[in-house]
């Protein structure tokens, strides 16, 4: 089983292994998630689900287009949503397969503090706030601001497994859910 995501980054791609593994035991020993970098066509910086989910979608469409022996494309995309007047952050990932059929699930969100959402609205990425807080660089590609705000009981890619999960349901689910 060969499955392509629409990024590079050591966290989301992690995030899928873990979660094929578990979505698919009996394929687990030929399972294949390649990498591949191609354009998530929103900003850098999403600022809605609505904006979040087209760019997993695009990297998922792009992905899938970039290999031909791939049964799956898969893309992972970070952003807030406005929830009253506070906003949050989480990620959520778009599956298609080679019929077409598209799949979509969502992380846990976490809160944006009042401090990190200033610099969001100035235009500033989150990866870069977080790294300028923290002191560390490239948290994006390790526990993520995620793993930072809860100590490490959560890190991006343990908390991405679920919305890949999610999105993968309507092939592991009965499909009288779905019909
Ligand atoms: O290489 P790609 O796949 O683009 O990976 P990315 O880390 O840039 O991820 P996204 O574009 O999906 O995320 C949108 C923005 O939010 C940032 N971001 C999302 N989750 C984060 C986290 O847990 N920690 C730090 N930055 C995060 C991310 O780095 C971007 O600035």
């Amino acid at each position: 089983m060969i499955v392509v995501v629409g990024t590079t980054n050591p966290a989301k791609l992690s995030a899928v292994t873990i979660a094929l593994k578990e979505l698919f035991p009996d394929k687990a020993h030929d399972l294949i998630v390649r990498g591949v970098g191609v354009k998530s066509g929103v900003s850098d910086q999403p600022m809605s689900d609505e904006e979040t989910i087209l760019g997993a979608t695009n990297r998922a469409k792009r992905a899938l287009e970039s290999d031909a022996e791939a049964n799956f494309g898969i893309g992972v995309e970070g952003g807030c949503q406005k929830i009253g007047d506070k906003y949050f952050e989480g990620g959520w990932t778009v599956v298609v397969d080679r019929n077409g059929v598209i799949g979509v699930g969502s992380s846990a969100r976490y809160e944006l503090s009042a401090k990190i959402m200033d610099k969001l609205l100035q235009g500033i990425e989150l990866a870069t706030v977080i790294d300028d807080i923290s002191g560390e660089t490239d948290v994006r590609s390790k526990g993520g601001a995620m793993g930072i705000l809860t100590n490490g009981l959560l890190n991006r890619d343990t908390c991405y497994v679920h919305g890949i999960y999610f999105a993968f349901s309507r092939w592991i689910s009965d499909a009288k859910y779905w019909n």
